[in-house]
């Protein structure tokens, strides 16, 4: 049996990771006393009778236990946006190529992907390897996340007494904090204008991709490519062309996904063949946060990828 310590069990993305675990065969979570919660020793201790700790801290504190972790030569996963392109560090996106599982099988430090990264990444980065789409295009992605993206500060707004908005969009100072990450992994030389939005629902996440095709690439290469490299990944579907999976299609909603970790991805084409959109759908909390810190898990712990992803 292996030990997992999660460093912010308390919060919203760390007691959907101990939900899932608490269902793990092979894995059992040692907690914090909650009185203790900051203490430093005592996180020590923990760290160091963890096999993998993992960090569901806001960014300064995940630094903290990052330096301690150091101390101790412990072994973490970061689902804080810290270390996402930083030395040293793998990033825990399974799907991101052949070498990708076997990196984070090895490290000692793994970071978990933002939860807008994973789908722009999943679409862009294998359509612009293969030469599908340019490296140095100007790309626009627009998205839309249930507010529990935003933790429990924006789920307490949400849930609480707040006047919040159906619809708000945000980012619109152009320097999200994922937009190194979404530049870095998809591999693009252009920072892409990024406008992410909430809406008034608690989990769920879909992100559009506009494409405009010069030459002779049309969207059904484009599809064609990321059903042949996501063939065999388990959480990844690519939808058939022009294809809209949804319970209220015509409606694409960002609903479906919730508390699974799967990403579905859709190419949606003009008649013209030649321009349309991209999107990727996904859980906000799952596959874009503690579903994917779970599949890290096992992969850093040599356990079968799909174990206790998703919430019972
Ligand atoms: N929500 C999401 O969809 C996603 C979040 N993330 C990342 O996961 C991390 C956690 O986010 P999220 O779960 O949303 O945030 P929450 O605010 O919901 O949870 C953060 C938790 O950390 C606790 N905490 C704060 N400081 C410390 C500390 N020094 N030591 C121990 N515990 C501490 C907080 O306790 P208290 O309430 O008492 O302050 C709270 O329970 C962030 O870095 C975020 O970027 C990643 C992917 C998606
Ligand atoms: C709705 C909302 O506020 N979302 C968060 C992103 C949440 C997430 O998954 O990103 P991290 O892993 O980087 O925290 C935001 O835009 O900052």
């Amino acid at each position: 049996m292996k030990k997992v310590f999660i460093d912010g069990e308390t919060g919203t993305t760390g007691l959907q990771v101990r939900e899932r675990l608490i269902h793990h065969p092979d894995i059992s979570v040692i907690s914090i006393d909650p009185a203790k919660k900051r203490d430093v020793e005592e996180k020590r201790r923990l760290m160091k009778e963890a096999d993998v700790t993992v960090l569901c801290l806001p960014d300064e504190a995940a630094k903290d236990s990052v330096a301690l972790a150091k101390e101790e030569n412990c072994r973490i996963l970061d689902a804080s946006s810290v270390h996402r392109i930083a030395d040293g560090w793998v990033y825990g996106l399974p799907e991101l190529d052949a070498s990708q599982r076997n990196k984070i099988h090895t490290a000692q430090f793994v970071s978990n992907p933002g939860c807008y990264p994973t789908g722009a990444v999943l679409l862009l980065k294998p359509l612009i390897e293969a030469g599908l789409l340019p490296a140095d295009g100007d790309y626009s992605i627009n998205a839309v996340s249930g507010y529990s993206g935003g933790g429990n500060a924006l789920i307490d707004r949400y849930e609480g007494n707040d006047q919040t908005p159906v619809y708000g969009a945000y980012g619109l100072s152009f320097n999200h904090k994922h937009l190194p990450e979404m530049k870095v992994w998809a591999g693009l030389h252009k920072t892409p204008i990024f406008v992410p939005s909430v809406g008034n629902f608690r989990q769920g996440m879909l992100t559009f991709l506009p494409i405009h095709l010069k030459g002779e690439t049309t969207m059904a290469q484009l599809h064609a490519k990321l059903a042949e490299v996501y063939a065999k990944d388990t959480f990844v579907t690519v939808n058939d062309l022009n294809l809209i999976i949804d319970n209220a299609a015509p409606f694409l909603t960002p609903h479906d996904l919730e508390n699974t970790n799967q990403i579905e991805l859709s190419v949606l084409s003009e008649p013209n063949g030649q321009s349309g959109v991209l999107v990727a759908k996904l859980d906000n909390l799952g596959k874009g946060a503690s579903g994917a810190a779970v599949q890290n898990l096992n992969i850093m712990l040599g356990f079968a990828e799909d174990i206790a992803v998703n919430l019972a």
